[in-house]
């Protein structure tokens, strides 16, 4: 079976870039990966990361499964331009996340969410996951967003992906419910900081090793809101955990192949899953 060729962009933003300028050069970022199978972004980083103050202003709503209209302003939203650089490139491209609006309300009453999306080749929305554990204890994200609630798996080249959000990468329990659900891939965009960055490491290493299948961390780099320095450090291990890629702290784009068959062998060599009592 060919090998799924990936690739992680780890976007460095500060402050001082617009919101729009950075779609448009995270596009063209996107459309220099052409040719590649898969290419992946880290989590919010069109409305600035951290920038929690800015969240509100450049929330934007994100279409459902299937083709993007365009509105045809003058600012394209995140989701045309992504989708335009994923047909543009011929890739399928996880677009990592941002904060998007929604017409109801969720649970809590507040209508805002830390959503990713996934887009086909053709530019169509192939899946969407809005993150499940939010950040902040009693500030930022857990404060201000709605908290998504359902598990999404998707179908990514000869993989079935999990897809997870940053501060999830702390709940084992998620991704031993994605594996049930049939995932063998995991990809997880993050805004993970600077003095947290070994817990980023030693976590993607474990869920690896526990799950035996190969994932795929996608971090950010820069700083945000003048005060939150992101850890970079984005990281491709395979099923046994070993690092096939991993990024250093700026931005930096990660060139990685899969190899669909490797999961299978090293479950079988080390059938570890096979003795799960629950
Ligand atoms: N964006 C996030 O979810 C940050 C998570 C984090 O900093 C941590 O878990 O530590």
């Amino acid at each position: 079976m060919a090998e799924f060729t990936v690739s992680v962009i780890q976007v460095s933003y500060g402050d001082e870039e617009a919101m729009a300028d950075r779609i448009e050069r995270v596009a063209g970022l996107v459309r220099a990966e052409a040719g590649r199978d898969l290419v992946v972004l880290p989590e919010l980083w069109p409305v600035g990361g951290f920038d929690v103050a800015h969240w509100e202003e450049r929330a934007q709503e994100i279409p459902g499964p299937g083709p993007v209209e365009a509105t045809g302003l003058p600012e394209r939203r995140w989701v045309e331009a992504m989708s335009a650089a994923a047909r543009e490139a011929g890739v399928t491209l996880h677009a990592g996340s941002t904060v998007e609006r929604t017409a109801e309300p969720g649970p809590e009453g507040k209508d805002l969410w830390n959503t990713s999306v996934v887009l086909a080749p053709t530019g169509d929305v192939q899946a969407v996951y809005r993150k499940i554990h939010r950040f902040g204890f009693d500030s930022g994200e857990a404060r201000t967003i709605e908290a998504g609630s359902e598990l999404v798996t998707t179908p990514l080249g000869p993989f079935t992906a999990h897809l997870t959000t940053c501060f999830d990468l702390r709940f084992p329990e998620l991704f031993r419910s994605g594996l049930d659900a049939g995932a063998d891939l995991l990809v997880l965009p993050a805004a993970w900081p600077l003095p947290r960055v070994e817990h980023w490491r030693t976590l993607l290493r474990a869920r690896a090793i526990e799950n035996q299948y190969p994932l795929i961390g996608c971090n950010t780099a820069g700083t945000h809101a003048k005060r939150h320095e992101m850890g970079g450090g984005s990281l491709v291990l395979d099923a046994n955990g070993d690092v096939l890629a991993e990024a250093g702290p700026d931005q930096e784009v990660l060139r990685v192949s899969l190899d669909p068959e490797h999961t299978a062998r090293q479950r079988e060599k080390f059938p570890v899953l096979a003795s799960r009592r629950w």
